[in-house]
C-alpha cells in the first residue's frame, strides 16, 4: 500500500524527470544545431557525444562514433591528452585528413576532478581562419580610413600638441585652454592675425566632451553681407528666388551637438550682432523665411585680432554681445612677445615644408637664425612660416643662410640677398599700399578696401598673405 507521504515523493520525482528529460532534449537540440562539429569524451578518452556537423567532416556515422576511443575516430586528437593534464588547449591547428583545421580543446572539471572533455571545431579549415582574419585587418584598414575622413569631415585637423612653443607665455595660454576646454562655456580667442586662434578652436573642440560631435568654422570677414544671415541660420524652401529646394541648414545648424568656431568676429555687422545674441541666449536659430525657430546645441568659440572693447567704445560691437561672448578668454601673445619659441618653430616647419615640398636642410645658420630671432613679424607664425618656405626655395646649400631671407626679414645685417625678387618687390609695395589706407581711413577697413578698390575678400586675402596686422 502506497501511503500518502510516499505518493506526494513520486509526484516531485516525476516532476523532476521531466524537467531533466526536457533540459536533455534542448541541449541536444542545440548539440546537434551547431553550426561548429563538437565531440564529447569521457575522462577516459571514450566518445560519448558527436554532433552530426563533426560526424559529417570525419566521415563516420554518429552510432558508430559513439562508446569508441577518441583516438580511432579523429586523426591526430589530443581529447585524452587533455582529459589527463586537465589544461585547455585552445585554437590549436590540427591535421586531419590531409587540412589543418582549428579546434578548442577544453577539459569539464568538477571539483577539481575531470569529468568530460569537450572539443570543438571553429575552421574546419585554417585557411578559413587566414581569410578571416585577412578580413579582420581590411576591415581594421577601412575603419582607420574612415576615422580620417570623418575628421576632416568634422573639420577638426589640430590639437594642443601641434602648438608648438614651450615660452612661459605661450604655456600659459595652452593651460587655460586644457582647463576651459571640458565645459560648455564660450570661449573668445583674441590675438593678432597668425598667432594660431584657429590651431586653439581646434584643440578646445578635441578637448571637449564634443569632440566626436561636429567642428564647423566661420570666416565672418570672408562672407558677403547680404549672405551672412542664411549662411549662418540656414534658409527655408521658396524663402528667396533661387533658394534650394527643401531649404538649407546654416552653420548653426550643422555644428549641432559640436562646436562653431566664429573666426573674426569682429566684422559682423551689428544687425547679424543682435541675431546671434539671440541665438546664444534662446539656444535656437530662425532659418531665413521658416514660420519655427530650431532648437540648437553648439558650443561657441569665437576669435578676433581686433580690439574688441575699443569697437564697443566706437558703437561697432554690441556691448551686450561682447560681454555674452568673454566668459572666457585666451589671450594669445604676438610672436613678437615670445622670440624664444622662434627656434623651435623654424625647426617644425623646416620639417613639415621639406615633407611638403620635397626640399630638405639641415637647419638654419647662425646669423640667419639671428635675423629670425630679432626680427618683428607683423604677420606672426603664418608669416614666419611663409618666410621659411621661400628661403627653402632658394637655399642651395643644406642650411637656410641669412641671405635666403627676404630683405625686409635680414634688413639691418650685413650681407642681404640683393637685388630681391620683383614679387618680394610687389609685396613690399602692396604692404604699404594697404598700411597707408588703413592709415588715411583710420583704420576703418570697409573705407580703405573702397579707396584700394580691390574685393572685401581679396582685401583680406592679401591682408592675410601679407601678415598685416590690422
Ligand atoms: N604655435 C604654433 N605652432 C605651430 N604652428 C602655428 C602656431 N601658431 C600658428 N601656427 C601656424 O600659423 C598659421 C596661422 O595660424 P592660425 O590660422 O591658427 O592663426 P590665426 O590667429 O587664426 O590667424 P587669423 O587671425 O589670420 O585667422 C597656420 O599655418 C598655423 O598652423
Amino acid at each position: 500500500m502506497v501511503t500518502l507521504g510516499e505518493n506526494r515523493d513520486y509526484e516531485e520525482l516525476l516532476h523532476v524527470y521531466e524537467e531533466c528529460l526536457e533540459s536533455k532534449e534542448m541541449i541536444e537540440a542545440a548539440f546537434e544545431s551547431a553550426y561548429e562539429g563538437i565531440i564529447i569524451t569521457d575522462p577516459r578518452g571514450y566518445v560519448r557525444m558527436l554532433n552530426d556537423t563533426y560526424a559529417e567532416f570525419l566521415k563516420v556515422k554518429v552510432e558508430d562514433a559513439i562508446g569508441r576511443h577518441v583516438t580511432e575516430v579523429v586523426e591526430n586528437t589530443r581529447m585524452h591528452i587533455v582529459a589527463k593534464t586537465g589544461k585547455a588547449e585552445l585554437a590549436r591547428v590540427q591535421k586531419i585528413r590531409d587540412g589543418n583545421m582549428v579546434v578548442h580543446r577544453i577539459p569539464i572539471l568538477k571539483e577539481g576532478k575531470v569529468v568530460a572533455v569537450v572539443g570543438k571545431v571553429l575552421f574546419q579549415d585554417v585557411r578559413e581562419l587566414h581569410a578571416l582574419s585577412a578580413r579582420v585587418l581590411q576591415l581594421q584598414e577601412e575603419l582607420e580610413y574612415y576615422k580620417g575622413e570623418l575628421i576632416k569631415h568634422l573639420g577638426v585637423r589640430y590639437g594642443l600638441e601641434d602648438i608648438i612653443g614651450c615660452s612661459p607665455k605661450l604655456k600659459e595660454v595652452k593651460a587655460m585652454a586644457r582647463r576651459v576646454a571640458p565645459s560648455d562655456s564660450t570661449v573668445f580667442i583674441s590675438g593678432e592675425s597668425g598667432t594660431g586662434k584657429e590651431l586653439f578652436a581646434h584643440s578646445i573642440h578635441r578637448m571637449s566632451r564634443r569632440s566626436s560631435g561636429p567642428f564647423i568654422k566661420v570666416n565672418c570677414a570672408a562672407i558677403p553681407e547680404t549672405l551672412i544671415e542664411s549662411v549662418l541660420f540656414g534658409y527655408a524652401e521658396g524663402a528667396f528666388t533661387g533658394a534650394a529646394k527643401g531649404g538649407r541648414k546654416g552653420k548653426f545648424e550643422m555644428a549641432h551637438r559640436g562646436t562653431i568656431f566664429l573666426d573674426e568676429i569682429g566684422e559682423l555687422p551689428l544687425t547679424m550682432q543682435a541675431k546671434l545674441l539671440r541665438v546664444l541666449q534662446e539656444k535656437e536659430v530662425e532659418p531665413v523665411g521658416a514660420v519655427h525657430p530650431v532648437k540648437v546645441d553648439v558650443r561657441i568659440v569665437a576669435a578676433s585680432n581686433r580690439d574688441l572693447r575699443k569697437m564697443v567704445r566706437d558703437n561697432r560691437f554690441r556691448e551686450d554681445l561682447y560681454y555674452r561672448l568673454n566668459v572666457v578668454t585666451l589671450s594669445i601673445p604676438p610672436l613678437q612677445e615670445r622670440p624664444e619659441d622662434i627656434p623651435e618653430l623654424v625647426g617644425h616647419f623646416l620639417e613639415e615644408l621639406g615633407r611638403e615640398v620635397g626640399i630638405h636642410v639641415a637647419g638654419v645658420e647662425p646669423d640667419a637664425m639671428e635675423a629670425l630671432v630679432g626680427y618683428r613679424w607683423p604677420g606672426n607664425v603664418r608669416e614666419l612660416k611663409n618666410v621659411l618656405e621661400q628661403a627653402l626655395h632658394l637655399t642651395e646649400g643644406d642650411r637656410i643662410r641669412q641671405e635666403d631671407l627676404p630683405v625686409h626679414v635680414a634688413r639691418g645685417k650685413s650681407r642681404v640677398r640683393l637685388p630681391f625678387t620683383l614679387k618680394e618687390a610687389v609685396e613690399d609695395a602692396e604692404r604699404e599700399a594697404i598700411l597707408q589706407a588703413l592709415k588715411v581711413h583710420a583704420g576703418n577697413r570697409e573705407r580703405a578696401i573702397h579707396m584700394l578698390g580691390i574685393s572685401r575678400s581679396g582685401f583680406y586675402h592679401k591682408v592675410k598673405k601679407l601678415g598685416i596686422d590690422l
